[in-house]
C-alpha cells in the first residue's frame, strides 16, 4: 500500500564540521585520541544538506568557529517555537562559546534569544510535540531549565528523566514522527529503557501508539532521527526502526553519518529547526 502520510516543509540551521575533531570527552561515545576523516565527515555532512532541500527543506547555515569542534551539532544551541529562540547554556565548558556563535547567526536572522539561566542544551533535550515540549534531564538539561522553559514559551513542559549515559541527551533516544501539525496525530519513536520507570509511565500515556525501538535501533543512532511527517531521514544501521516506520506508513531515507557518531551525534544532532 503506498504512504499516504503528508511531508510538511520545515525550516533547519546547520554548521559545517569544517572543524570536527574529538579534543575532550563529554560523552560515553567519545574516547580520547580518537582521530576522525574531517574530510568524510563534511561529505557525509553535505549528503545530509543534499537530501533535505531534495525532500524541499529549507536550510540555513551557520559559520563554523575554528576551535570549536562540537559546533556541528546545531540542535544543541537554541528551541525555536513560533519564531521565539529560548538559547542555551552547555554543561561543558568547551562547548559553552557555542551559544554566543549560534546568537549571532540567530540576531543577524531577526530573532531575539532568551539566556537560560541553568544549562540547557535546546533540542537536545527539549522536544515540542503536539501541545506540549519534553524536557529531558539526568546528564544536561537541568530541571531548572525545563521551568525557564515553561515560563517562556507558555507551553506544558514535561519533564523526563534519562538515565543511561549513551543516551545522555534526550534526543539520542526519542525523536518526533509527527508534530500534529495540519490535524495530522503527534507521535513518537523511542527507546524506553534510557528513561526512568515514571517517565516510561508518562510516555506511555501521553503515546501510546508510539512506535518502540531496541537498543541496536537506539545504540546505531536510529533515534537521532528527523521526520517531516512523511520521510524519516535515519541512520542506515538503524533496520529493525526502519522496518517499523515503513509498516507505519513512513519513508526512510537513509543518511550515514557514521564519522560524527564518533562524538556522540547524529542527524538530529546537526539539525536545528526554526519554527515559525
Ligand atoms: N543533540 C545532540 N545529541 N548533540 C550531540 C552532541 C555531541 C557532543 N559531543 C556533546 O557531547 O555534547
Amino acid at each position: 500500500m503506498p504512504s499516504s502520510r503528508v511531508s510538511r516543509p520545515k525550516h533547519f540551521l546547520v554548521c559545517e564540521p569544517r572543524h570536527f575533531a574529538v579534543e575532550y570527552t563529554i560523552n560515553p561515545w567519545m574516547h580520547e585520541d580518537t582521530q576522525v576523516d574531517v574530510d568524510l565527515a563534511r561529505g557525509q555532512w553535505a549528503e545530509l544538506i543534499r537530501a533535505y532541500r531534495a525532500h524541499g527543506h529549507t536550510v540555513d547555515s551557520v559559520e563554523p568557529v575554528a576551535g570549536l569542534p562540537d559546533m556541528v551539532f546545531a540542535a544543541n544551541s537554541a528551541l525555536v517555537v513560533e519564531g521565539r529562540v529560548f538559547g542555551s547554556l552547555f554543561h561543558a565548558p568547551q562547548r559553552r562559546p557555542e551559544s554566543t556563535a549560534y546568537e549571532t547567526w540567530f540576531k543577524n536572522a531577526g530573532f531575539d534569544v532568551q539566556h537560560p539561566e541553568s544549562v540547557c542544551e535546546g533540542e537536545g533535550d527539549l522536544v515540542p510535540v503536539g501541545p506540549y515540549i519534553l524536557a529531558g534531564t539526568g546528564f544536561r538539561t537541568t530541571p531548572e531549565a525545563h521551568h525557564e522553559v515553561q515560563e517562556f514559551f507558555g507551553v506544558p513542559t514535561i519533564g523526563l528523566q534519562l538515565v543511561d549515559p549513551y543516551f545522555y541527551h534526550m534526543d539520542t533516544a526519542l525523536f518526533v514522527l509527527d508534530d500534529g501539525g495540519d490535524g495530522a496525530e503527534a507521535n513518537i519513536a523511542y527507546y524506553p529503557e534510557a528513561f526512568s520507570p515514571g517517565s516510561r509511565e508518562v510516555l506511555q500515556r501521553l503515546f501510546p501508539d508510539a512506535v518502540i525501538a531496541t537498543r541496536q535501533d537506539a545504540m546505531a543512532f536510529g533515534l537521532n532521527s528527523v521526520s517531516d511527517g512523511r520521510h524519516v531521514f535515519i541512520a542506515p544501521r538503524a533496520e529493525a526502526l526502519a522496518d517499523q516506520l515503513t509498516r507505519h506508513g513512513y519513508v526512510p531515507a537513509p543518511v550515514d553519518l557514521s564519522e560524527l557518531h564518533k562524538a556522540g551525534g547524529g542527524i538530529k544532532c546537526c539539525t536545528q529547526e526554526i519554527r515559525s
